[in-house]
């Protein structure tokens, strides 16, 4: 398949800093979440774990109910069952539509959101996102006038102000190019081998077999895979491969279709 040998590489790094406390209490821990919108269900019965430094990517076709389950985690809405081993105010949320001023430079939105998040030492929060998201020359710069990328860090640096052990990003690459999508990758990779379990969306099941340890596969609602991306490129792969498929986006829409989706 593509980018296997990158893969690999990926991966071998990753598991080299294996995340700490993998095995322990988990940093998150999601048990049989439920949501409806009047008769449509959007999520039934979620469940799953997250480790410290555990990066999990959540991937599945359009309305599969991404978006549901981490604002549900982030605490936008509640659920109609189940329940977060966190309360929200552990969890930061970079929402897939940035919250961030246009018009005030990097350095004065993380201040407004650092006070509105009742962050105590606001200026040293401020200087440490800045300095972790490599934005400090970039401290007085519009947020308007940033690159896609930038912008992005700067979303990121939101969510990170008050030092919440998990965080959750909506579809956090789906509007840069490859170049800011790698350097992306490579932040959010380093934050996870600091400690901090990251989950995202994507609908891209590349991108989410190649940048995590876990892959969370939803669709209609219901979690169909649980798994590393080896388990889930056995199971694709294996399926398809009976059948002669070559391409595993191909063969990922098929191994949906056969669980009826
Ligand atoms: N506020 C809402 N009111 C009614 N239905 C909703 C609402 N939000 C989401 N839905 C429905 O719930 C289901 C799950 O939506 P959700 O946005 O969570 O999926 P998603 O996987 O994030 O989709 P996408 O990849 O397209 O963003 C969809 O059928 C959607 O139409």
């Amino acid at each position: 398949m593509p980018n296997a040998g990158n893969n690999v590489a990926a991966r071998g790094d990753r598991d080299a800093a294996a995340p700490p406390g993998r095995d322990a209490v988990p940093a998150l821990a999601v048990a049989g979440l439920a949501k409806r919108y009047g008769e449509r269900v959007a999520l039934r019965d979620v469940s799953f774990e997250a480790g410290a430094g555990e990066l999990v990517a959540l991937t599945g076709p359009n309305g599969a109910g991404k978006t549901t389950l981490l604002s549900i985690l982030a605490g936008i809405q509640p659920p109609d069952a189940g329940t977060v081993s966190r309360p929200p105010g552990e969890i930061g949320w970079v929402p897939q539509q940035p919250a961030v001023y246009s018009k005030l430079s990097v350095a004065e939105n993380l201040r407004l959101f650092a006070r509105l998040e009742r962050v105590r030492d606001v200026d040293a929060a401020v200087r440490g996102m800045l300095e972790q998201t490599g934005l400090a020359d970039r401290a007085d710069d519009e947020v308007g006038r940033l690159s896609g990328g930038n912008r992005q860090r700067v979303n990121i640096a939101v969510g990170l102000l008050a030092a919440p052990p998990v965080l959750l990003l909506d579809e956090p690459s789906s509007s840069l190019d490859p170049r800011q999508r790698e350097r992306l990758w490579e932040f959010i990779a380093a934050l996870a081998a600091r400690g901090t379990t990251v989950v995202y969306s994507t609908h891209n099941v590349q991108e989410a077999e190649r940048h995590a340890d876990r892959v969370l596969v939803l669709a209609d609602g219901e979690l169909l895979f649980c798994g590393t991306p080896a388990e889930l490129e056995a199971a694709v792969d294996g399926e398809a491969a009976a059948r002669g498929a070559r391409d595993f986006e191909t063969s990922f829409v098929r191994f949906l279709h056969e669980r009826g989706h």
